[in-house]
């Protein structure tokens, strides 16, 4: 397959990953971002998101002379074969995704296209959206193709690379070869489909996968209620490879920046089409009343009075990244559980091994401590809300002499219970009776 020109537009977590990927593919490869500063870094090599291998590829890429940053879209659409559209479609009014970032680069690239030239869409878009471009380019000679984009965060590159299947939705199947064949070094299966059904695959798999987590987070309260253990019952289904063991561990609910925003898109979607699919709405309840139950848990021990007030509570939290592996804070669990702690009156310091250096300012909700013994100083207790591996070796004697109180929170049933013991410290999983009397 010979190399091709391929623009893509948006240097996010898709779009820098797809072109980097692309440009080590051997296709050559302009990336166009409306942010300037960005451009500039990356230009320089210089990728600003936590990202195994991507600084690598970035800087491979452009050494061999097959990547290039411009901030001008047009420009960079110019001279392309194929156009990819990784541009942000993030929460709306109501829930439904926000186009606005696709519609508006739609109109900036209508009149510059190449003639006979691929649009392909990895944004995640509801359904007609393929069409919706269409339109808006108004270019007969130009087809707009669906490939959305199954990436995780922290293995973008990885699974860019490796993908489980590569879906491609066209109406034109010259269109769909076209784009197939870029992806032809890759040994994946493709689905070749039409782009209703490829849009609506992507809001599928997120659902499904949330779906997932929200009836293994239930089952962890089942589990503590009956004098269960979560780990042992999600083995014993997961080995079943009709349920699979992949994305079964409790944890403090699910976020992230893709997960949220498209379980809420899809429940518009099944709104506005009249489809009433109680499935989703319980998926996305469930992680709201889950998120309720951790914190009640804390505010029994921890709290003062009826209520459980946390008023003036020093807590230690562990984590406030989505997910291990990632400094995205988006929709971060973590920080929807400091939330509900914070309306209960408790006062938050944070410790995450991820913004050590990138500092956010979180200073309406947590005080962010750049060490995990001073994160700890008048704690009542501790929680742990990402499962950063660095967390299981902490200095949990040290951490103990600085708290008020003994007790830990392991909403990711990630520590071992012995050195928390030795330090004198209870540890309280989730989905488990007793983590403490555990064997093994
Ligand atoms: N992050 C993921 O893991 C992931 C995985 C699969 C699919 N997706 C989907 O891919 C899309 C992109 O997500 P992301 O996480 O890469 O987003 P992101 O926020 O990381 O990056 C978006 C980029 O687009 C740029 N941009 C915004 N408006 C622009 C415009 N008008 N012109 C040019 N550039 C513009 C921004 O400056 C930013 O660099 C979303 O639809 C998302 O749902 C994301
Ligand atoms: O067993 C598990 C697995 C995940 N999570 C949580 O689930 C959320 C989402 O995790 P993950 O799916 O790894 O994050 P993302 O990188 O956002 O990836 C999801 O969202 C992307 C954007 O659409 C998709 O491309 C990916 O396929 C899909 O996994 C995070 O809060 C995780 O902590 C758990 O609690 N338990």
């Amino acid at each position: 397959m010979p190399a091709r020109h391929v623009a893509v537009i948006g240097t996010g977590y898709v779009g820098l990953t797809t072109g980097a990927c692309l440009a080590a593919l051997g296709h050559s490869v302009v990336c166009a971002d409306a942010d300037p500063h960005k451009v500039e870094r990356l230009r320089e090599a210089r990728v600003d998101i936590l990202e195994p291998g991507l600084p690598e590829t970035v800087r491979d890429a452009l050494e061999a002379g097959l990547l290039e940053f411009t901030g001008d879209t047009a420009a960079a659409v110019a001279e392309a074969d194929v156009v990819f559209l990784c541009l942000p479609t993030p929460m709306g009014a109501g829930g439904a995704a926000d186009l606005a970032a696709v519609e508006a680069v739609a109109g900036q690239i209508r009149e510059v296209l190449r003639p006979g030239c691929v649009v392909v869409n990895k944004s995640t878009v509801p359904v007609g959206t393929c069409e919706r471009v269409g339109a808006l380019l108004g270019r007969a000679d130009v087809t707009v193709v669906s490939n959305p984009e199954f990436l995780r965060e922290g293995r973008a590159v990885h699974d860019f690379l490796h993908p489980d299947r590569i879906v491609i939705g066209a109406a034109d199947r010259d269109a769909a070869r076209q784009v197939a064949d870029l992806y032809s070094a890759l040994d994946a299966p493709l689905v070749l489909t039409d782009p209703a059904s490829a849009e609506l695959t992507k809001y599928a798999a997120n659902f499904f996968l949330a779906m997932k987590l929200s009836f293994a987070n239930n089952l962890a309260t089942l589990c503590e209620r009956l004098g269960a253990d979560i780990a042992d019952v999600t083995e014993g289904i997961g080995r079943d490879p009709r349920i699979g063991s992949a994305f079964l561990r409790p944890g403090p609910g699910w976020g992230g920046s893709c997960l949220p925003k498209d379980t809420h898109a899809l429940l518009t979607v099944c709104d506005q089409s009249g489809v009433d699919f109680p499935l989703l709405r319980a998926t996305i309840e469930t992680n709201v009343t889950h998120q309720r139950q951790l914190v009640e848990r804390v505010a029994a021990v921890c709290g003062r009075g009826e209520g459980g007030s946390l008023d003036g509570v020093r807590l230690a939290l562990y984590g406030l990244t989505f997910k291990a592996g990632t400094s995205d804070l988006r929709d971060s669990p973590a920080l929807a559980v400091a939330r509900l702690l914070r309306e209960r009156g408790a006062e938050l310091t944070a410790y995450d091994p991820a913004l050590r250096e990138e500092r956010p300012d979180l200073s309406d909700l947590v005080e962010l401590a750049d060490d995990p013994v001073r994160a700890a100083e008048g704690a009542a207790a501790c929680v742990v809300l990402t499962e950063w591996p660095e967390l299981r070796d902490l200095d949990w004697a040290a951490i103990a002499a600085r708290m008020t109180g003994h007790e830990v929170y392991d909403f990711r049933n990630l520590l071992d219970a012995d050195p928390l013991a030795r330090a004198g410290l209870t540890l309280q999983g989730i989905g488990r009776a007793s983590t403490a009397a555990r064997v093994g």
